[in-house]
């Protein structure tokens, strides 16, 4: 007999509210309707933020930083604010660091920038630095509001350089953050009912996680109709890069006004995504309780979710077993269910891996093989320099984890 213990049924309880943990009904971790405009205080954040891609490009962009003003971030009332604050101004930061694509990145943070973006960063418990959460989960908006969340329908709030692609690489993100909502409605109902016993319960809902497992993969499909993969390669990707084991940045950065000492933090990734942190946990995926450089980097990428999100992951791991309950079961139908959906996951990871050697492996090849030609000036960070924007470490990361999902099948 599976028996769960008293601290797993309060965990339990507190995840059937959702709304508490902010995961919406209608679209999971994605911020629903993103706030587009801040109070008229704000305009020298988000007028810039929503030049950059001219600013950057021009060679302007830390000329206007130098006469913004030290703004106060008290006025910024309530959660959508703040989102739409740390939005603006770490799409600010990282075309302040990166402008010019990155050979000289600024090793110092301006305080008009430094001070708002960590009062800011305090409030939502993220980093000073452009997170998925920023550019993915709240930087879209509809064109027809009453029209659907399709493709079409769609745009981002702030770009960078790499015209449409950079639009495309956020909007076909967020499209892979929607589709599993069902899926991650699932959850509290799969919770509920280990603590239950209730196998049926858990055989019907695990059929609406592996379904949304597989809606990820069908949206993640649409990257190759809406990005390049030079533009991504040569232009995007210099600007989501960190300053955490940065080779262009090895120091870090300083935050001017907030720390004498230079800070490291790590770039966009997608092990940032809490819905791909919750179906690992929920099945129990063994990388997430191993040791090794993956666990760590996937539990510190935990830090760069906002704080809800966080609390709801962190909730999900400290609940009641599902892999050990469909192991005491051994009901051959739920492990067959269990086990399709290990198998969406690890065929999720391994599109993932084709789509970075597509748009990362691939482009840094012919770079290194143009470059020896005296050719491809590569901007800025290299492929090695940065974890979370498809370095080679983030590829021998992506193996890893692809490799431990395969292995958390029930025999
Ligand atoms: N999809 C993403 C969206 C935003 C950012 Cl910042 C990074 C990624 C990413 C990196 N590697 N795989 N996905």
């Amino acid at each position: 007999r599976y028996i769960p213990g008293m601290e797993s049924r309060a965990h339990s309880e507190r995840l059937q509210h959702l709304e508490e943990f902010h995961v919406s009904e209608e679209c999971g971790f994605v911020l629903p309707d993103p706030l587009a405009q801040l109070p008229d205080y704000y305009a020298p954040w988000t007028n810039v933020a929503a030049n950059l891609p001219h600013l950057v490009e021009t060679q302007q962009l830390r000329g206007e930083v130098a006469k913004m003003p030290l703004l106060s971030a008290r006025h910024l009332r309530g959660h959508r604010q703040l989102r739409l604050a740390h939005l603006a101004l770490g799409v600010i930061t990282m075309g302040y660091v990166w402008q010019g694509g990155g050979r000289q990145p600024a090793k110092i943070l301006p305080r008009v920038l430094a001070v708002p973006f960590c009062a800011v960063s305090a409030r939502l418990g993220l980093p000073p630095i452009l997170v998925y959460a920023d550019c993915v989960l709240a930087n879209w908006k509809k064109r027809d509001p009453r029209g659907l969340t399709v493709y079409q329908n769609l745009d981002t709030l702030f770009s960078f350089p790499g015209g449409d692609s950079s639009k495309g690489f956020f909007l076909v993100s967020l499209l892979v953050e929607v589709a599993p909502t069902p899926g991650l409605q699932a959850i509290p109902t799969i919770v509920k009912a280990v603590l239950r016993q209730d196998l049926c319960s858990v055989h019907t809902a695990l059929q609406d996680v592996a379904l949304a497992i597989c809606r990820m993969q069908e949206a993640f499909t649409l990257i190759h109709e809406h990005v390049d993969p030079g533009l991504f390669f040569r232009t995007l990707r210099i600007y989501l890069a960190g300053w955490k084991d940065s080779s262009l940045m090895p120091e870090g950065l300083v935050y001017e006004g907030v720390w004498e000492a230079p800070r490291q933090f790590s770039g966009g990734s997608a092990a940032q995504s809490s819905t791909l942190q919750c179906f690992d946990i929920l099945l129990g995926i063994p990388h997430s309780t191993a040791q090794g450089f993956s666990a760590e980097y996937l539990r510190r990428m935990r830090d760069y979710m906002p704080a809800a999100h966080r609390a709801f992951i962190q909730t999900l791991a400290s609940g009641p077993s599902l892999r050990q309950f469909a192991l005491v079961t051994g009901n051959a139908g739920l492990r067959a269910a269990f086990n399709q959906c290990v198998a969406a996951l690890a065929a999720l990871r391994s599109y993932h891996i084709q789509v970075v050697t597509k748009y990362i492996t691939i482009p840094a090849g012919r770079c290194r093989a143009e470059q020896q030609l005296g050719g491809c000036v590569q901007e800025g960070a290299s492929v090695r320099s940065d974890m979370g924007t498809g370095g080679t470490d983030f590829m021998r990361f992506l193996k890893a984890i692809r490799d431990s999902t395969h292995t958390a099948q029930l025999t």
